[in-house]
């Protein structure tokens, strides 16, 4: 079989493109229809194949479609209330909602070994941020849009106990998938010579 066969090779200039312009939408702004069963799949799949350092795979999805939303919800409601003793009902309520803002939602987790032999921490942290990256790419070359987002419950350990999540896993994104109900207005940019600079060796010493 030859490299060609094996390897993807192949010129992709509509891949290209999408990675040049693709945008969040934010989770609010994304409806009805979600990806069905068999595209979600491949949206997830395209996230798992992202480069693993040591083949450890440090990371999790879980898919909350209505149901988990909803109970999600139930779970951010009563946390946010119990933090926030005097919220106005208005508040609870926004935080009942908040997973339920797309058709689908992926609770990204990633558990690093900070004592493994080989593979530094740094790196299985980064292969979680790659994963959640690659996801958001195929939500878009799906035909959906995205958001990754963390927000407050993210970081709230009865959130992630709620989740089935013990202490050493953090939650590194909420991706909410959907159908965009708007475009969105292009976002500033860094400019590429602000950021990419060409190096050919150490500064001499004077
Ligand atoms: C790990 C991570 C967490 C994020 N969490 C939030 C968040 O909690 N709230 C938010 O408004 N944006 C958050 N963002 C930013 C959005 O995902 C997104 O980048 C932003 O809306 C800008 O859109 P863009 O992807 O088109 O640049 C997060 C991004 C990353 C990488």
């Amino acid at each position: 079989m030859s490299v060609a066969e094996t390897v993807a090779t192949a010129a992709s200039p509509d891949t290209l493109d999408l990675l040049l312009t693709r945008r969040s939408v934010v989770a609010k702004n994304l409806s009805e229809p979600g990806p069905d069963a068999v595209t979600l799949q491949k949206i997830i799949a395209a996230g798992l194949r992202v480069p693993d350092h040591g083949k450890i795979g440090p990371w999790r999805v879980q898919v909350l479609l209505k149901e988990g939303q909803l109970a999600l919800g139930d779970v951010l409601a009563s946390v946010y209330l119990a933090d926030n003793p005097d919220a106005e009902k208005r508040l609870v309520d926004m935080e009942r909602l908040r997973p339920s803002r797309s058709p689908v939602l992926l609770a990204v987790t990633s558990k690093i070994d900070p004592h493994h032999p080989k593979i530094p921490e740094l790196e299985q942290r980064l292969s979680g941020g790659a994963l959640c990256q690659n996801i958001l790419v195929a939500a878009h070359a799906s035909g959906f849009a995205a958001q990754w987002l963390t927000e407050w419950p993210a970081f709230h350990p009865t959130v992630k106990e709620a989740l089935g999540h013990d202490a050493d896993t953090d939650i590194i994104g909420f991706i909410y998938i959907g159908t965009p109900t708007e475009a969105p207005t292009e976002r500033g940019r860094p400019a590429y010579e602000d950021v990419v600079s060409e190096w050919t060796g150490p500064e001499p010493k004077v």
